[in-house]
C-alpha cells in the first residue's frame, strides 16, 4: 500500500468544531462543521458540556473521512487544535467529566485572582508563565471545580482525577483512555506551567491549589502521541499533532521567523507576534508563550488577547436583532461615511489585553437621535480594529518594532471592509492567505511534520499562499481623530485607570 499523504486536522473551537482533510499540498479536500450550545449559568459564567464537544468531534472526523472519498488508512495523521484554557476534569475511572468544562470567557474567578494579587503573587507569576493574573486561564478555574464539585478535591489528591484542556481531553478520548498529555502550548495557558524550565511548578501548583497528581504529561507539538481507539474509525491513526488554537494559527500562517505576526478574528482577536528563542517579559501587559515546540527546541512569541471581536457582530444578531447575518455589517459598514461618532467598547466579558480588566462591562458612548443600525455595525467593526492598534502598540513598544505586515485570519476577515479599515488602523499592509482556515491547517502541519507529509519549516513556508493584501490608505489627519475618540470611550469604560505603558 502506499505511503498516507493526507492530515486530518480536528478544531475545536468555541462555538463550532470542524474536522479537516488536508493533501499534501496542503489544501482542505473535506470539511465537516458543528455549531454546538454554549451554557451561561450566570451572568459572567460560560460553560460546555464536554459530552458534546466529544460527540462532535467524532461525527465531523467520521464525516470528513467518508466525505474525502479516502479511508482511515490513507491519513498518516490527525492534528488536534482547541480553544484553549477551557478546562475539564474527569474521572480516570470511568472516563466521565465530573462537571461542565468552564470556558476561557468564563470570570467566575475574577475575585480568586484579585486574592493572588492582594497577596503581591503576580510579579513572580508573571516572570514564570509569561500570563497575569486574570480569570481567563486554566488554573483558578480547576481550583473552582475541585472546590465546588462534592468530593473532587479529595478524589483530586487520591489521584482518581484527571485534568486538562480541551486537546488533552480529546486525546485521551481518541485514545480509549490510555493517553494523559497535553502539549506545551496548551500548558502553559494554565497559570501552573513554567515557560522557561518548561515543567509544571510545584510552588505555583501550591498557590493555586491545584494537586499535581492531576496535571497531564507535556509534550512536544509534532509527534506520535498515540493512536485511535480500534473501535473508532475503520483503522487505527496515530494523532501526531497537538497545539492550542492561536499558536496553530501562527503556524499555519507560516509565521516561522522572528518577527512576523498574524492576528485572528473569529469570536476573540489573538495576535502573536514570533519572538524567535527569545521569551521577552513584556513592559506592556502583553503575554509570553510558547508558539510550538519541536524536537524539545521552543520558540516563543508575543501575545495580545481580545475577549470579543465576531462575538460584537454574533450579539448584533441574537442579542439586538439589528442584522441576520454576520456578513450583512460589510455593506452596513459601507453605506455610512463614519460611525456618526458612535464607538462601541465590547467589554461583555472584561477587557484582555493589554487592560486586563475583568470587572468591565460593554458600553456603546456617542448615540444621538440620528444613530442608526449601520452606524452600530460599523462601530462594532471599527472597535476591531481599534483594539488591534492597542495590541500592535504594544508590541512595538516591547519588540522595538511593529512587524513589517500583519497576516490575518479567521470568519471576521471574509469582511473586506474590515480588513481595509484594519490596514488604516495598524499602518502595515494587512495580509490574506488563500486558505483562511489557518488554525486547522496549522495543527495538520504539526501532525504531517510527525509522520514525513511534510520535511521541515521551509517545505510547509512553501505552501503558504496570499490572497490579496490590504495597504494603509487613511490619510493621518483622519486617523488621528479616530484614534482619540477610541481612547476616551475606551478611558470610560475602564473599571481602574490604565496602566502607564513602559
Ligand atoms: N463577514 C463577516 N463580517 C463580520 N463578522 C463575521 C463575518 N463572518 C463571520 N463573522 C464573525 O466571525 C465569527 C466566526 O469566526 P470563526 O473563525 O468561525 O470563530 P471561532 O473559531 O471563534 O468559533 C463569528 O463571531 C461571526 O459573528
Ligand atoms: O475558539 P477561538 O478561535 O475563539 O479561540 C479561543 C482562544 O484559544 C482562547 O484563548
Amino acid at each position: 500500500m502506499t505511503q498516507p499523504r493526507h492530515i486530518l486536522a480536528i478544531d475545536q473551537g468555541t462555538t463550532s468544531t470542524r474536522c479537516i482533510v488536508f493533501d499534501a499540498q496542503a489544501r482542505a479536500c473535506a470539511t465537516s462543521q458543528r455549531e454546538f450550545a454554549q451554557h451561561y449559568p450566570q451572568a459572567g459564567w460560560v460553560e460546555h458540556d464536554p459530552e458534546d464537544i466529544w460527540r462532535d468531534t467524532l461525527e465531523t472526523a467520521r464525516e470528513a473521512i467518508a466525505q474525502s472519498g479516502l479511508g482511515a488508512a490513507a491519513i498518516a495523521g490527525i492534528g488536534i487544535t482547541n480553544q484553549r484554557e477551557t478546562v475539564v476534569i474527569w474521572n480516570r475511572e470511568t472516563g466521565r467529566p465530573i462537571h461542565n468544562a468552564i470556558v476561557w470567557q468564563d470570570r467566575r474567578t475574577a475575585a480568586a485572582c484579585q486574592a493572588l494579587k492582594d497577596q503581591g503573587v503576580e510579579d513572580m507569576v508573571r516572570s514564570r508563565t509569561g500570563l497575569l493574573l486574570d480569570p481567563y486561564f486554566s488554573g483558578t478555574k480547576v481550583a473552582w471545580l475541585l472546590d465546588n464539585v462534592p468530593g473532587a478535591r479529595a478524589d483530586a489528591e487520591a489521584g482518581r482525577l484527571a485534568m486538562g484542556t480541551i486537546d488533552c481531553f480529546l486525546l485521551w478520548r481518541l485514545t480509549g483512555g490510555a493517553v494523559h498529555a497535553t502539549d506545551i502550548t496548551n500548558a502553559s495557558r494554565t497559570l501552573l506551567f513554567d515557560i522557561h524550565r518548561q515543567q509544571w511548578d510545584e510552588e505555583l501548583c501550591q498557590l493555586l491549589r491545584v494537586p499535581m497528581a492531576i496535571l497531564p504529561q507535556v509534550t512536544d507539538n509534532s509527534g506520535i502521541f498515540g493512536h485511535t481507539a480500534p473501535d473508532l474509525f475503520d483503522a487505527q491513526i496515530p494523532i501526531a499533532g497537538l497545539v492550542g488554537d492561536q499558536q496553530a494559527a501562527l503556524f499555519g500562517q507560516a509565521c516561522f521567523e522572528r518577527g512576523m505576526a498574524k492576528s485572528t478574528y473569529g469570536t476573540g482577536c489573538f495576535m502573536l507576534l514570533n519572538t524567535g528563542e527569545t521569551a521577552p517579559v513584556s513592559r506592556n501587559r502583553l503575554l509570553t508563550t510558547p508558539a510550538y515546540r519541536l524536537n524539545g527546541k521552543t520558540t516563543y512569541a508575543l501575545e495580545g488577547s481580545i475577549f470579543v471581536a465576531g462575538a460584537a457582530i454574533k450579539w448584533l444578531r441574537d442579542g439586538l436583532g439589528i442584522i441576520t447575518h454576520a456578513r450583512e455589517t460589510n455593506d452596513m459598514a459601507t453605506q455610512v461615511p463614519d460611525s456618526h461618532g458612535v464607538y462601541m467598547v465590547p467589554a461583555f466579558v472584561g477587557l484582555g489585553a493589554p487592560h486586563w480588566d475583568p470587572d468591565a462591562r460593554g458600553a456603546i458612548y456617542g448615540l444621538t437621535l440620528g444613530a442608526t443600525p449601520a452606524h452600530l455595525a460599523r462601530a462594532a467593526l471599527e472597535a476591531v480594529a481599534y483594539q488591534s492598534w492597542d495590541l500592535l502598540e504594544a508590541m512595538a513598544r516591547d519588540s522595538g518594532a511593529a512587524p513589517a505586515a500583519m497576516r490575518v485570519d479567521g470568519g471576521m476577515t471574509a469582511n473586506d471592509w474590515l480588513c481595509q479599515f484594519l490596514a488604516d488602523m495598524l499602518q502595515v499592509p494587512v495580509e490574506r492567505p488563500e486558505n483562511l482556515e489557518t488554525t486547522a491547517l496549522g495543527a495538520a502541519f504539526h501532525a504531517g511534520l510527525a509522520t514525513g507529509v511534510w520535511s521541515g519549516l521551509d517545505d510547509l513556508s512553501r505552501t503558504w499562499r496570499g490572497r490579496d493584501v490590504q495597504q494603509p490608505a487613511m490619510p493621518a489627519e483622519r486617523r488621528a481623530p479616530l484614534i482619540a475618540g477610541w481612547r476616551d470611550a475606551l478611558r470610560r469604560t475602564l473599571t481602574h485607570p490604565a496602566p502607564d505603558a513602559a
